[in-house]
């Protein structure tokens, strides 16, 4: 999978997936990350990026042409290539957000400096993303996070790392509580049922502590789930013993 990135600090690009495991996935040749400094499609001797907004007010704009001509260019490269927006007026990035975008063959990233994008740049983007309700100096590090969700699930990635399958999320639900050794830390035991060897109860006491995990820190994830018959019943005795 390919991932192209405008911006205008390439710079920022060159560690942050160094030794981690999508460095390794790139060292495999299953992820491909390009930095485009945006200076390379900005005219004049200056090759100037950003301007005053009409109308008045504080900051830069970032302005229309370069951005647009870096597309256009990339998009020859990658004709098939989703453009996408960090922003933080986009939609909420989510895991199935990311799920959809890893069957993507390459992704185009545009990352934003100053107050923003001039609207008509829009025009030429697919999707715009937002990783949460906070200003950053710039889209790069919400760039290198989506970068991070939709490598992970590209196949040979997580290798024996972990499957994406039991992530968070991705059946909806918070996580279950983790355990390793050793078996007590600090007088705290790990949960028996943990030790025992019976499959069968370990993943219902894992689904059950998910549903109790999300009913506690994320009831809204349940408006979105689907529940099993006995997922609704270990669901309501977690209400009430929470009431409790
Ligand atoms: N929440 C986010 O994903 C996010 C994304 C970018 C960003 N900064 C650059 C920028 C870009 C566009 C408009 C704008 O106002 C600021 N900050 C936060």
């Amino acid at each position: 999978m390919k991932f192209e990135v405008v911006t205008l600090f390439p710079e920022m690009f060159d560690s942050p997936f160094a030794g981690s495991i999508i460095g390794k996935a790139v060292a495999k040749g299953l992820v491909q990350i390009t930095a485009h400094p945006l200076r390379d499609w900005a005219e004049g001797r200056h090759q100037v990026t950003d301007d005053t907004p009409y109308g008045g007010g504080d900051g830069m704009v970032m302005k229309p042409e370069p951005l647009c001509r870096a597309i256009q260019s990339l998009k020859q490269q990658h004709p098939r290539a989703r453009v996408l927006m960090m922003s933080p007026q986009g939609q909420r990035f989510t895991q199935q957000r990311a799920a959809q975008l890893a069957e993507e063959e390459s992704l185009i990233f545009l990352c934003g400096r100053y107050e923003g994008f001039d609207e008509r740049v829009r025009s030429y983007v697919d999707e715009e993303y937002s990783i949460g309700d906070f200003v950053l100096t710039g889209g790069e590090l919400p760039a290198m996070v989506i970068i991070d969700a939709v490598a992970r699930l590209v196949p040979g990635v997580l290798g024996s790392q972990g499957s994406a399958e039991a992530d968070s999320f991705s059946d909806g639900l918070l996580e279950h509580p983790h355990y390793t050794r050793p078996a007590e830390f600090e007088g705290r035991k790990v949960p028996e049922v943990l030790l025992s060897g019976d499959h069968a109860r370990i993943a219902a006491w894992r689904r059950s502590q998910q549903l109790l995990r999300t009913l506690q820190r994320r009831p809204d994830l349940l408006e979105h789930v689907s529940l099993t018959e006995q997922d609704r019943v270990e669901l309501e005795q977690h209400r009430q013993m929470l009431r409790q």
